[in-house]
């Protein structure tokens, strides 16, 4: 899989050199690719905003560079196959389920808006070329999508076969199907007894039945309590 990162702040993705991330591009599982939008500038101050069309406040990215990027790093042909994100406030809720399909794709493109926003165009005609995503990791406003990006990044690459050592940890996760969509259930490993707080006596009864009853039955207490919007979904085991 290879990821590429368009931003005015690059740097931001020399984080995922310390991440596990870093670790499997090291591996040869994921290629990392962040570059500068301003070096598809052309004039001294490597513009890249201007003033909204229609008035308003704040700024605009002007298409131009953003065009011209595309242009290079992912070519001028079309290709369903290259899946170029763009995370915004405005976009489709982000979910497991998405970066579970994500993370069979071979090519994935985040283009990292500043200011108000990226120049509608550039969404558009990125659309015509190939599968594009308008992505929102919830309801809040960041300065940029740069870290909505490593978000993603990292919701994804981490369920490309290979990546994580002991793939059956997926399966017991939040969201999961193993979960039925619902929520983890509360996790407790030793001492048993801490700051007069105990582990459950049943996690220590060594009754398998009884362990995964409660385990299951807890799941759909928390799920009920902070997600009651998952019960009803179809992926949850609960209605
Ligand atoms: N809520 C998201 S993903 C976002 C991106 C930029 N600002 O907010």
């Amino acid at each position: 899989m290879r990821l590429d990162y368009l931003s005015i702040f690059p740097a931001y993705f020399d984080v995922l050199d310390i991440s596990l991330v870093g670790k499997a591009a090291i591996n040869g599982l994921v290629e990392i690719h962040a570059h500068d939008l301003r070096d598809w500038t052309h004039d001294r101050h490597r513009t890249v905003d201007d003033t909204p069309c229609g008035g308003g406040a704040g700024m605009v990215m002007k298409p131009d560079p953003w065009g011209e990027a595309f242009d290079e790093i992912i070519g001028t042909e079309s290709d369903p196959s290259v899946h170029v994100i763009f995370p915004a406030p405005s976009g489709t809720p982000f979910t497991q389920s998405a970066a579970a399909e994500l993370s069979s794709a071979q090519r994935i493109v985040f283009c990292c808006g500043r200011y108000e926003g990226i120049d509608h165009r550039v969404i558009d005609y990125a659309r015509s070329m190939w599968t594009v995503h308008e992505v929102s990791l919830g309801d809040y406003v960041l300065n940029g999508g740069e870290v909505a990006a490593l978000a993603i990044t990292e919701a994804v690459v981490r369920l490309v076969p290979g990546f994580m050592g002991n793939p059956e940890s997926l399966a017991e996760e939040s969201f999961s199907a193993g979960q039925d969509g619902l929520l983890e259930y509360p996790l407790f490993t030793r001492p048993v007894s801490w700051r007069g707080l105990d582990v459950p006596e049943v996690l220590m009864s060594g009754h398998h039945g009884r362990i995964a009853s409660w385990r299951r039955d807890e799941s759909v207490r928390l799920t009920r309590e902070r997600r009651p919007d998952l019960t009803d979904s179809d992926s949850s085991g609960i209605h």
